[in-house]
């Protein structure tokens, strides 16, 4: 049995400047990003959490924790929980049953945008041993980052005409980055932006790897990006991949790799270069047409001193519509021997089409078999275990989209409905997803979107192009070594298969990692086994309708 941990957060807006600019961003307990959490698997997490928002309400969801018998913790407004409103104090309280490298972040509006994240590090149980050496380790949280405010962001997505939020004027590592300058300027013919003047003390300054020659370092990797799709480089150095999304994969070396929002990655790197250099770290945009400068920070050799530069220029991240480099790294991602195998089939089929549309005249959102998600007020793992039928739609939410629709071009009919009704799915059934990509409104544009189940891990059964065809593509479906994994990206114009067991009772969001996206309703509710679950702090749904089932008479009350 493992050890409880208590923390104590309070959530509130701060001055910080994470990019050398002054804003006014998340922050917990007055820093940015949040605390790193650090516990063994088995360990039981209590985070006593404060809302010190004068005017909103908080959650927080704990990314890639699967909540099992607790998924009033998952911290997802109106789907596990209502908000916690200015002032008041929720206790999430929940088990870390696996080693990996997660992180936490802000699901209720635009929070996660607005800073609210951090690291959530598991080690392995006490006694046990990760399945490869290592001497060291290291953590980069990434993110990007925006001056405009969440609320000036929000306000433009939901006007009429919208008003998109561009790129980010700013990727972070662990929180920092230089708006205008560069680390790498002056030394490099190639650097056009001024050399920064930071000397060490600022929020901005970037946060140094320190190492030792001829040593295995651990960096573990996650990306909290409200949209930017990465590609992360190390001067000189080799990556080997170990872990994904808290999930041993067979190790595999790359000299760059893609890190989409949502996921996270251990890789091993030897410091067998030169030791009297110093190495870049570098992250850049891939999938969209970047207008952000490179992020970058050093891999310092002890001892040089942290001002050496590197003795050439930082790498140059792969071109950003270069798909066919994005997905020979993705399929390299498998199995590590002895993981645990899919069902070798499944009860139910679920295709959920991916589509840019208009609603009520011009407003743009994204829509999922036609429809697009806004959440109901009261969370539905209340409505849902006390059967509070006005709470959502029960109109059962389509399983596909029509035959003829032609992924290719943009929607012949671009007008979308709004909803949330819920995939009901039997407990314990095998239940496969085709995530299915689409033109979107304008023509020859197809994104890229991470999806991020709840509450579960899915296998990744195959990536392909084109309309997902159960005759020709099933068979090509890999039951053999595919990854475990909590994100799974879909390419342009393409499907991402993905296989899981309803096996956790609870009320699970799957969802396009993208902040805007999700916003703009790209996003599904899925149930199992809702009626199992017991011991829901009251105060997790002391809101909307099971609000006012708490406010009869004393009697009535559950617990
Ligand atoms: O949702 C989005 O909207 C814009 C664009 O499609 C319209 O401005 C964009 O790039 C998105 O990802």
């Amino acid at each position: 049995a493992g050890r409880v941990r208590h923390l104590k957060w309070d959530v509130e807006y701060i001055f910080w400047s994470p990019d050398c600019q002054e804003n006014v961003v998340m922050g917990i307990n007055g820093q940015f990003p949040g605390p790193t959490i650090r516990a063994k698997a088995g360990d039981t997490l209590v985070v006593e959490l404060t809302n010190k928002l004068h005017t909103e309400g908080v959650v927080i969801h704990w990314h890639g924790i699967r909540q099992f018998g607790t998924p009033w913790a998952d911290g997802t407004a109106s789907i596990s929980q209502c908000a916690i409103n200015p002032g008041e104090t929720f206790y999430y309280r929940f088990k870390l049953d696996k080693a990996g490298t997660y992180f936490y972040h802000g699901h209720y509006g635009m929070q996660r945008s607005a800073g609210l994240y951090g690291s959530l590090i598991v080690e392995v149980a006490e006694g046990e041993k990760e399945p490869f050496h290592y001497d060291g380790e290291m953590n980069l949280l990434l993110s990007d980052w925006w001056h405009e405010s969440v609320h000036h962001q929000e306000v433009g997505l939901s006007s009429n005409p919208m008003r998109w939020i561009g790129e980010p004027q700013s990727l972070l590592m662990n929180g920092r980055g230089q708006y205008n300058c560069s680390i790498a300027a002056v030394h490099y013919s190639n650097s056009s932006s001024m050399k920064c003047s930071l000397r060490g003390g600022e929020q901005c300054a970037p946060k140094i790897f320190n190492v030792l020659p001829n040593k295995i370092y651990r960096l573990r990797i996650a990306s909290s990006t409200a949209l930017a799709s990465l590609n992360l480089a190390i001067g000189n150095h080799k990556m080997v991949v170990v872990e994904a999304d808290g999930n041993y994969v067979e190790p595999f070396a790359v000299d760059d790799m893609d890190i989409y929002s949502g996921e996270s990655y251990s890789v091993l790197i030897t410091t067998n270069q030169d030791p009297s250099n110093n190495y870049w770290v570098s992250v850049g945009v891939r999938g969209r047409e970047p207008n952000t400068p490179q992020g970058l920070t050093l891999l310092n050799y002890k001892p040089n001193s942290p001002s050496k530069l590197p003795a050439s220029s930082p790498p140059v991240t792969p071109r950003w519509n270069d798909t066919a480099h994005s997905k020979s790294f993705t399929t390299k991602i498998l199995a590590l021997m002895g993981s645990p195998k899919p069902p070798k089939t499944f009860h139910r089929r679920i295709t959920l089409l991916n589509t840019q549309n208009k609603i009520s005249g011009g407003y743009t959102k994204w829509a999922i078999n036609n429809v697009s998600l806004t959440l109901p007020p009261t969370p539905y793992l209340g409505s849902i275990k006390y059967g509070l039928r006005n709470a959502f739609s029960h109109v059962n939410p389509p399983e596909n989209f029509p035959e003829d629709y032609d992924v290719m071009k943009p929607p012949v009919n671009p007008n979308t409905t709004t909803g949330n009704g819920v995939y009901m799915l039997g407990m314990n059934t095998t239940v496969d997803v085709i995530l299915q990509n689409a033109n979107a409104l304008s023509g020859n544009v197809s994104e890229i979107h991470p999806w991020h189940l709840h509450g579960h891990d899915f296998w990744v059964l195959g990536y392909g192009e084109g309309k997902f065809d159960p005759q020709r593509d099933e068979s090509k479906l890999n039951l053999r070594n595919p990854p475990l994994r909590n994100t799974a990206v879909i390419f342009p114009y393409g499907w991402t298969a993905l296989r899981f067991v309803a096996d956790n009772p609870g009320v699970w969001a799957f969802h396009c990692h993208i902040e805007p996206h999700l916003h703009m309703g790209m996003g599904v509710v899925f149930a199992e086994g809702v009626q199992h679950v017991n011991n829901i702090p009251n105060q997790a749904l002391a809101c909307g309708l099971t609000g006012n089932m708490f406010k009869t008479t004393p009697a009535n009350r559950t617990n």
